[in-house]
Parts: C-alpha cells; structure tokens; sequence
C-alpha cells in the first residue's frame, strides 16, 4: 500500500507528484472511498523523518499556513511540513514587511494551524525581536510556541550569529529549522531583497554557517534565494535536510508561501510557481454570490425556514 509522499517508508519516488491526496492517510474530504479497508492511523512527520527522507532520495514539501482553514486542505493533501510563517506579516496583515510581526500575533495562528494538522510537522518562525538577543530569549520564545501554539519546531533565521541559540534549543528538547541566504527579517541590512551568496566569499560564508547551524543540532535549513551551485554544495555536505525556496532544484525539498502557490497574490517573486488561480475562483464566487442576492436567487427555499 502505497503512502503519502514523503513519508517514511513511502515506495513513491523523489520524482512523483508533489501533492495529491495522501493515500492511506487521508482525512474526511469528500472524496470517493475505492477500498474498504479502513484507512490506518495518519502518521505523523517528526523530526527523525527528515533526516531519514534525504537519505532515500524522497523530495520533501512545505507550505506556509497561517490559519485552520487552509491548513487542513494541505495536510490532508500530503504536505510533509507547514510552516507559520512571519510571511503572515506581509500576506495576511497587510504589513509591507515580515519586521512587524509579533509573537503575539503568530502564535494564535500556529495554534490554528497545530489543531487541524494530523500529518504534517508544524514548524513556527520565532518572528523579528523575538530572538536575536540572546540563547535565552530565544529559549523564552521558542518554549511560548510550543506550549502556547502546539509547535512541533521552531524556525530561526541566520547562522553562525545564532548556533549556541541553537544548540540552547536543541538540548532544551525543541527542535530548529535553520534559514540562510535571504533572511527577510534583515532585509535592512542586506540591501533589500536580492539573491545572497553570491561570490567565493560570500558561498563560503553561507556554507560554514550551513556547517554551524547542523552542528549545533538543527534538523533542516532553509535555504532563500541562492545561487543553485551554492544550495548544491551546502546540500552535498549536510547530513539535514535543505528546504529551497529561491534556490534551484538540488535542495533536498522545497517551500512556498501558499498564497504564491494558489495564486492569491497580485504578485510573487520569479522564483514562486502558480500552481492553481484559487484567487480568481474566490472572485468568480463571491460575484456570483452578489448577484444572487441582488437577482433575488438567493436564499431559495432550500435555504428557507417556515413558520
Ligand atoms: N508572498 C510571499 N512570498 C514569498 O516568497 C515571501 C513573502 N511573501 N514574504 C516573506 C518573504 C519575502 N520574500 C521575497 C520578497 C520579495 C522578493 C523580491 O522582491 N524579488 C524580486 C527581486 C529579486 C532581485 O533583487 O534579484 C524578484 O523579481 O523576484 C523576493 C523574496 C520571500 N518571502
Ligand atoms: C518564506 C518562508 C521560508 C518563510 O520564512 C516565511 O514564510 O515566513
Ligand atoms: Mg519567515
């Protein structure tokens, strides 16, 4: 019996479909039920998985979520991880930047999403402020997310800067997702949003921060906007897994924020893909609805109470 992609144990290969639903693990969604065999238990994504995906070759995905909603849609699709991501600055508050976000705004949302999601690991951005300052305020935050957000991990960005904030984490029992090339969080300091990396200087500094964090006990990397030689070799030489975005296809999986996935955005960087035009049928429903109510078609009497 086959399972979802990603998982461990999982026949499908590294080059199968990337979504679908998660045959032998999926939830209630509707769909026609082919064998009677009751479907097993959801197996859970946990750390040791990642590792162990890399080492056979089997892609994994990840997808930002930032509410119970779309978070079950993904999970039960399959995804391998979800990420609540600070990118709920800019695409869900109406912020500009990922800067302004706080713990207290995410953590409600990781919550959201750690309610619904059977399958999937859920990762949450430790948000700018909330970190940087010490291993110990890092500890605070991280330890907010688990308790407070039902996080399986928690994501911080940079490297060498941060490894003993790490390696706090590590052995305090919460596991780190590292994040290196372009960190949003220090867009200021980086010049804006362009691709990092770039140069011998430049890759050789990514990579002994790559070599930093997954000493320090991280158990995967994000790797955003690099040059795909530079993601290669920081794949090559790590045990964890890296999760690209931005950054060709030897990583060894990938992310994206969901609303560049769907096409929910009026705008997304060259290196997302538009996988469905979910905006545009939101559009085409919602003007429906409208004139429904203005041609008098809705509510019908099926939607209709009698005395
Ligand atoms: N919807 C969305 N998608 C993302 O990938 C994303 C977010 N939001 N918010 C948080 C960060 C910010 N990210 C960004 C935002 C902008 C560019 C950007 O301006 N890219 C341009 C210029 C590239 C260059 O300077 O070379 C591009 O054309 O892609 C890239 C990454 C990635 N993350
Ligand atoms: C773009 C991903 C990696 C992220 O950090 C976010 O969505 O906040
Ligand atoms: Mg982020």
């Amino acid at each position: 019996m086959s399972t979802a992609p990603g998982v461990p144990g999982s026949p499908t290969p590294a080059t199968g479909p990337a979504t679908g639903p998660a045959a032998g693990s999926s939830p209630t969604t509707g769909g026609a039920v082919a064998a009677a065999a009751p479907a097993p238990a959801p197996r859970r994504v946990r750390v040791q998985h990642l590792r162990d995906a890399k080492e056979a070759g089997r892609r994994l995905t990840m997808l930002t979520a930032y509410d119970a909603a779309t978070a079950r849609i993904f999970d039960a699709s399959g995804v391998d991880m979800l990420l609540v991501g600070d990118s709920m600055g800019d695409n869900m508050l109406g912020h500009a930047t990922t800067i302004p976000v706080t713990m207290d705004e995410l953590i409600p949302a990781v919550r959201a999403v750690s309610r619904v999601a059977r399958r999937a690991l859920v990762v949450a951005d430790l948000p700018f402020g909330s970190y940087e300052a010490s291993p110990q305020q890092a500890h605070a935050a991280a330890v907010r997310m688990l308790k407070e957000g039902g996080a399986n991990a928690v994501k911080l960005e940079g490297g060498r800067r941060i490894a003993a904030h790490v390696e706090l984490l590590t052995g305090a029992g919460i596991p780190v997702v590292g994040h290196l090339g372009l960190t949003p969080q220090a867009e200021n300091i980086l010049g804006g949003k362009r691709v990092q990396g770039r140069g011998s200087d430049a890759a050789d500094a990514l990579l002994a921060d790559a070599v930093a964090l997954a000493e320090a006990g991280a158990v995967a990397i994000v790797l955003e906007m690099i040059p795909e030689q530079l993601a290669q070799r920081v794949t090559d030489r790590l045990a964890i897994p890296t999760i690209g975005i931005g950054a060709g296809g030897a990583c060894d999986g990938q992310v994206l924020v969901w609303l560049d996935m769907a096409g929910m955005t009026d705008w997304s960087p060259r290196f997302a893909r538009q996988f469905g035009d979910v905006g545009a049928a939101l559009a085409q429903a919602t003007g429906a609805y409208i004139s429904a109510v203005h041609d008098g078609t809705f509510p019908g009497p099926e939607h209709t109470y009698q005395s």
